[in-house]
């Protein structure tokens, strides 16, 4: 298993905001026990843009779960900007992006990212000045108003990045959050993405099924096998900060996306 990314972040002597070692998550069900994670190591550094890729039920979700404190592992450790996920979800660490957007209905724009503002007790001053900063952020000032379903997917899907970004966590999870878009908009999005991230540094874990969308967006791609979901291996994905639409036809891009593409048929064992 390669960690490309590893040596030099701990020749910087920064700690990793995410250091999983060992990591197994056996989910008791009705039937039989459904081996979900298996054995998983892994660091993850401040800044960096980290995707997770894999079949379907490779268990992606579930390790953003776990990460998010919202599933607990039954074997190995985790911790998260230095604690445990419990006590980094207390702490606010971090902000978490659905695959489909969650907006309350009847909240408009506006009110539904000021509610993680309103259940942190922020004052309503400080609630609309952040609200109108992360509204902006994401390209939707002046949308405030509306209501979810008077905006497009797309639109709506950047309302939910603004709500997890509203409370500035450093963390980012992303699970899906593109996937039910079409391409186009979903181009567009990956590349207001990336300029997020350009622009605030955070680091940022995403999960997604699409091999492009991975290596347009990230610095690490961590290729996962079928259940139970283990590192196939982890590609760095060295193709620099500045990355418009067009570098996915270069010879660079193409060649780390085929790689990304023989690692998961490797990890499928399909040969
Ligand atoms: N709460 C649960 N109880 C029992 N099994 C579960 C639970 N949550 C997930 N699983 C199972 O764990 C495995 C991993 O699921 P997970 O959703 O993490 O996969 P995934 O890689 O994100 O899939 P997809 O790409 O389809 O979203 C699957 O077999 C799933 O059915």
């Amino acid at each position: 298993m390669r960690q490309d990314g590893d040596a030099v972040h701990a020749a910087s002597g920064s700690g990793p905001v995410i250091e999983a070692r060992g990591l197994d998550l056996v989910f008791q069900t009705g039937d039989s026990p459904v081996h979900a994670l298996k054995d998983i190591d892994l660091d993850i550094f401040k800044g960096e843009f980290v995707s997770l890729i894999g079949p379907s039920g490779c268990g992606k979700t579930t390790l953003l779960r776990v990460i998010a404190d919202l599933e607990q592992p039954t074997g190995g450790s985790l911790s998260v900007n230095g604690m445990t996920p419990d006590a980094a979800r207390q702490a606010r660490a971090y902000g978490y992006v659905f695959q489909a957007a969650a907006l309350y209905p009847w909240r408009t724009i506006e009110k539904n990212v000021a509610l993680p503002l309103e259940i942190m007790g922020f004052d309503r001053a400080r609630r609309k000045q952040l609200v109108d900063a992360n509204l902006d952020l994401v390209g939707l000032a002046g949308f405030g108003r509306k209501f979810p379903w008077q905006l497009s997917g797309g639109m709506q899907q950047r309302a939910s990045i603004a709500r997890a970004l509203c409370f500035d966590p450093d963390l980012l999870l992303m699970d899906e959050p593109f996937g039910a878009l079409d391409e186009i908009v979903r181009d567009h999005l990956n590349a207001e993405l990336l300029k997020l991230w350009a622009k605030t540094r955070k680091t940022v874990v995403f999960v997604t099924h699409s091999i492009p969308e991975a290596v347009f967006l990230s610095t690490r791609i961590v290729v996962m096998s079928p259940r139970p979901g283990r590192i196939h291996e982890i590609i760095d994905c060295d193709l620099g900060p500045d990355r418009p639409l067009e570098i996915r036809e270069t010879p660079e891009f193409l060649a780390i996306a085929h790689r990304v593409r023989e690692g998961l048929r490797a990890g499928h064992g399909y040969d």
